[in-house]
């Protein structure tokens, strides 16, 4: 499997091996044994997977407070998208930073992202499915948002002029100085 780091500690891009053959492909998307031996496991308990029908669709930035903060594990199931995690953990030398990485269904790539940071991302073409493993269970009271195109953040969602597809929970989540993050960085890992 590649492993490829981000400006984000422990935001990793992760490519599975593929077994290619002439019927087309096998890859073992997910196995705990490996990552655990990367120091990247987490106990992941929750497979979400979700159908975006255009392209231009965000959906983020989205975390789950404590106790129900979640890791997760993306990877792009159809089409293509642009996934985002941001910074969040207080005191951290890249609070308020994004890395990104582009996901599709061809590229088998996936993004690793801790707890402690937001994620979102954009959807690159019509039909597009992200399927991608949580560390906690919906919580739906410890459900909180930030503003996909807060200022202070910055993200290029790369949605040229065209406005977003957007849920209204989205369209009206605040800007990243309006919360108090719950995360406090802890320092490099172990
Ligand atoms: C997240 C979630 C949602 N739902 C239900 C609640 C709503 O009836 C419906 C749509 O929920 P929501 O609009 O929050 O879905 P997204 O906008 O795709 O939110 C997700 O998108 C960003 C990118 C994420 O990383 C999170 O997993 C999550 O916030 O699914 C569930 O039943 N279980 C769940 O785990």
């Amino acid at each position: 499997m590649d492993v490829e780091h981000t400006a984000l500690e422990g935001v990793v891009i992760l490519t599975p091996a593929r077994h290619a053959d002439a019927r087309g492909f096998f890859s073992e998307s997910w196995n705990r044994a490996r990552m655990a031996a990367l120091g990247l496991d987490h106990d992941f308990v929750q497979d979400n997977h979700s159908l975006s029908r255009a392209a231009g669709t965000v959906r983020g930035l989205h975390f789950q407070r404590p106790p129900h903060a979640q890791a997760k594990l993306v990877r792009c199931g159809r089409g293509s998208l642009l996934d985002i995690a941001v910074d969040i953990r207080k005191g951290s030398p890249t609070y308020g930073q994004w890395a990104s990485a582009v996901l599709t269904a061809e590229n088998g790539r996936q993004l690793l992202i801790p707890e402690g940071f937001l994620h979102g991302f954009v959807t690159l073409e019509d039909e597009t499915e992200i399927i991608y493993k949580c560390s906690d269970y919906y919580a739906p009271d410890c459900d909180a948002a930030v503003r996909f195109d807060d200022p202070d953040i910055g993200i290029d969602w790369q949605l040229g002029d065209a406005a977003p597809v957007l849920s209204a929970k989205d369209a009206a989540a605040p800007l990243l100085r309006e919360i108090e993050s719950p995360f406090i960085f802890k320092g490099s890992r172990p």
